[in-house]
């Protein structure tokens, strides 16, 4: 899915009132639709106490007086609270205008703000895309007693305060809504951590925009779903070999953290590499010949960490950094390996931090390489930033500079690639904040790079989605709180058979 920036957003809908031949009250009757709906299917009309349904002057109070009157006619009982403002939208006036006499709607007065209690249910309808400047006033006053009840705010659209595409002033005041139900495409906001207090849990709803208008949008933020990577993964020919995989190599583990070596080691063959080489130090020989007895052990002269980079020339990727360690040596055998390699790499976790403690590194890393950063080995390598925003632009231009293929790890994971275009990734969830979950993902995704059938973006893309969708089944298994790693790894087969069946476009 392409991610639209607010001004985007209008004009997706005015193109679609357009090619529709529609009025825009049509489309926002469609959208409220949608939106009641929802809360139809989650709330019973005989729930106790009534939904107030807050409403600004433009179209996201027009939404909600649309959804004030289907929902009275529906059984539920509603009450309208309207924010004082000089001037209205059209189709907010035409709605006003729509609403059945009976139905309960007053003008806010910041003197005597409605008593809410526990649990009510209340629908943020006062601001969405049109927010130009942050909250003051009366509509500052309402927003704070709504943060300030215990209610159920269920935003519309977007969270009122909250801009969709940009940082807004610190301290602005922000609707802190536990369910954000917004339309058609997800919002930038939604996807940065600094803005789950006020988004909650966000749902978006299909209201029908026009598809070429999407289709033919510039844009350079993706949010990766299974529809995204359709066609992508190509299955294993009929009459393939293990050669038809490739060769890969993996750098790993240090005394103390073998773990790593073999959660990377094991995440590889599940991700279908042909074959795997794994260079751990000398005390990791038993360690990985036992749990991952598939890989071919490569050990190091050292006991504990490793000092001399292999011959390359077997492989056709090679990934380093899981468990590996920051000694002397080991930033040498680095060192060697960015000068040397002239396959696709993968770098991870100490392979980072060496980076970033030895900047000069950096000039040597070979165009297309993947990195896999969390945000503090991010910071490592480039600088700490001011807000998620900043961390994205970043990220931007840290691809950009170095040609690399660049990942900001967590919920939501970031790609960055080389011509600066972003893809969020919608798999995954808060069980994988776990150790050695990201090692799983380097081993994959070296699995993805050593397969030459794949670009450099399409491995990317499709481990991290993998990845994420794994988790998400061993989730199912194990719960939250109980998945480990490991269990990432066995769901790696059924999540990629999942991509690999997914019909192509054509
Ligand atoms: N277009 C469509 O067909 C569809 C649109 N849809 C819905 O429309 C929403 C966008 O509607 P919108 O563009 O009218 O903007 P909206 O967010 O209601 O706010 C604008 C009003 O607020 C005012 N205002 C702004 N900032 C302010 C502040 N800080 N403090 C005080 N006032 C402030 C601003 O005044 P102004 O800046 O002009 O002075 C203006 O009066 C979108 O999120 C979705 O819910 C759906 O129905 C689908 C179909
Ligand atoms: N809340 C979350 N939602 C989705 N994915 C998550 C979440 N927390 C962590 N992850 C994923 O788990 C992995 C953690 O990687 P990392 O921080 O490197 O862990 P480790 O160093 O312990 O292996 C990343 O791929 C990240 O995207
Ligand atoms: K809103």
């Amino acid at each position: 899915m392409k991610i639209l920036s607010a001004d985007q957003t209008r004009q997706a809908d005015q193109a679609t009132i357009q090619a529709e031949g529609i009025r825009s009250e049509e489309l926002m009757e469609r959208a409220a639709t949608a939106l009641s709906s929802w809360l139809m299917e989650r709330v019973e009309p005989d729930e106790p106490g009534e939904i107030h349904i807050f409403c600004g002057p433009g179209n996201n109070g027009g939404d909600g007086l649309v959804v004030a009157r289907q929902l009275h006619e529906a059984g539920y009982a509603v009450r309208v609270w309207l924010l004082p403002a000089p001037k209205h939208s059209p189709d907010f006036t035409l709605n006003r205008q729509r609403l059945p006499e009976e139905l309960p709607c007053a003008e806010l007065n910041p003197q005597k703000l409605p008593r809410l209690l526990p649990h009510t249910i209340v629908l943020d309808a006062l601001f969405g895309t049109g927010l130009r400047r942050p909250l003051t006033d009366v509509a500052a006053s309402v927003v704070q007693h709504l943060n300030k009840a215990q209610a159920r705010v269920i935003a519309v659209d977007v969270p009122s305060g909250l801009y969709t595409d940009a940082p807004q002033p610190a301290d602005s005041v922000v609707v802190q809504a536990r369910y954000t139900i917004s339309f058609e495409l997800p919002k930038l906001a939604f996807l940065l951590p600094q803005n789950a207090p006020f988004v909650g849990q966000w749902h978006v709803l299909p209201i029908g925009l026009n598809e070429e208008f999407i289709h033919t949008s510039l844009v350079d933020t993706y949010y990766v779903d299974a529809v995204l990577l359709a066609g992508r993964l190509p299955q294993r020919p009929q009459f393939s070999h293990k050669g038809t995989f490739g060769h890969a190599l993996l750098l790993a583990g240090s005394r103390g953290k073998l773990g790593a070596a073999v959660l990377a080691s094991r995440a590889c063959l599940h991700g279908g590499v042909g074959l795997l080489t794994v260079r751990v130090p000398a005390a990791g020989y038993d360690i990985l010949q036992i749990s991952a007895p598939e890989a071919m052990a490569l050990t190091d002269p050292a006991t504990d960490f490793v000092t001399e980079l292999p011959d390359l020339k077997p492989y056709a990727a090679i990934g380093i950094g899981p468990g590996i360690g920051q000694e002397a040596a080991t930033r040498d055998v680095l060192e060697q390996l960015l000068r040397e390699a002239d396959v696709p790499l993968v770098l991870d976790a100490d392979a980072l931090n060496l980076l970033g403690a030895n900047r000069e590194l950096l000039d040597l890393l070979p165009p297309d390489t993947l990195l896999t950063p969390h945000p503090k080995e991010f910071e490592r390598l480039t600088e700490p930033a001011r807000d998620d925003y900043h961390r994205l632009e970043l990220l931007r231009n840290f691809a950009r500079q170095r040609r690399c293929y660049c990942v900001l790890k967590g919920a939501y994971t970031a790609l960055a690639t080389p011509d600066g275009t972003l893809y969020f990734n919608s798999t995954g969830n808060p069980g994988m904040a776990t150790g050695g979950s990201g090692d799983v993902l380097t081993g994959l995704l070296l699995a993805l790079r050593t397969d030459q059938r794949l670009s450099p973006l399409d491995a990317a893309l499709l481990g991290l989605y993998a990845h994420g969708r794994a988790g998400d089944l061993a989730a199912e298994e194990t719960g939250q709180a109980g998945l480990v790693a490991g269990d990432i790894v066995r769901y790696i087969g059924p999540a990629l058979q999942k991509l690999t069946t997914l019909p192509a476009r054509l």
